[in-house]
């Protein structure tokens, strides 16, 4: 049995869904598993403070039912303007200490459970002077999990992605594609159709359009919904029998 010790979730884009599909597929996971066995991280957010109902943080702990990490637990840096983090960092009068991140994300991958981390918008989003999101990925070695967008406009970004991930040398677990209307079903199917043949990669999952509403009923909702939509056995590492 070889699982996997945890996913980098990336997007094709900021605001593609990451953290929607992030939260739903560890309270998924934590259904499937029937233990306690998964953990959440953000490294670096921005636009936002802890503790407000908007920031990544608060919505990771909010919809996993995850409780073993607080929410500040799940977040390493929070920087208040909506920019890309080295700029953020740099407005706020601080720099992002690149090693530092990757230390702290080695040392959360050493313990026995399986981590859900979540980047910051897509793969070419600067850290710090140096470094994009990418490298922070490329450190971690997890397999890579690409949110994309569902309708038109994703297989060209979905396209870039994967090849940039590619040349970063990142290894890809799939592609969920995020957010279709009831009438988009048949050009969604070809979006994935097209994704697969041109990036060699595999669709894990089409998830609909569900506007996040803050109620335990909505969460349980999402959560099995992307039970029973996305391939979560391939994500952790376990092949479907
Ligand atoms: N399947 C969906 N149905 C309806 N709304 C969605 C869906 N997925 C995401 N959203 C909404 O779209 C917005 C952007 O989603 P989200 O915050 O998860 O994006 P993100 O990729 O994590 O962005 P960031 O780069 O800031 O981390 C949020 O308001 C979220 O609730
Ligand atoms: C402000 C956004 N919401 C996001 C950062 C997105 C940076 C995008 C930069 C770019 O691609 O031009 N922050 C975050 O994920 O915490
Ligand atoms: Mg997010």
């Amino acid at each position: 049995m070889n699982r996997n010790r945890g996913c980098f979730i990336t997007g094709t884009d900021t605001d593609v869904g990451k953290t929607q599909v992030a939260y739903g597929i560890a309270a998924a996971l934590q259904n499937m598993m029937g233990h306690d066995g998964v953990r959440l991280w953000k490294p670096v957010q921005s636009g936002v403070t802890v503790g407000s109902v908007d920031a990544d943080s608060y919505r990771l702990w909010r919809g996993s039912g995850i409780r073993h990490q607080s929410e500040s637990e799940m977040v390493s840096i929070t920087l208040p303007l909506p920019l890309a983090p080295w700029i953020a960092a740099r407005a706020h009068g601080c720099l992002i200490q690149f090693d530092a991140l990757v230390q702290e994300g080695h040392r959360k991958l050493s313990e026995d459970r399986y981590w859900i981390i979540e980047g910051a918008g897509g793969l070419g989003v600067p850290l710090t002077d140096q470094h994009l999101i990418a490298d922070l990925a490329q450190e971690l070695a997890l397999p890579l999990l690409i949110i994309a967008r569902s309708g038109l406009g994703t297989v060209n970004h979905t396209l870039q992605t994967i090849h940039f991930a590619r040349q970063k040398g990142l290894d890809i677990a799939g592609v969920i594609l995020n957010g279709y209307q009831e009438n988009e079903v048949a050009q969604v199917m070809n979006n994935a159709m097209m994704i697969e043949h041109f990036g060699g990669v595999q669709v894990l999952g089409i998830l609909p359009w569900m506007p996040e509403e803050r109620t335990d009923t909505w969460y349980a909702a999402w959560a099995a919904c992307i039970g029973n939509r996305v391939n979560l056995e391939q994500i952790i590492g376990l092949e479907r029998e």
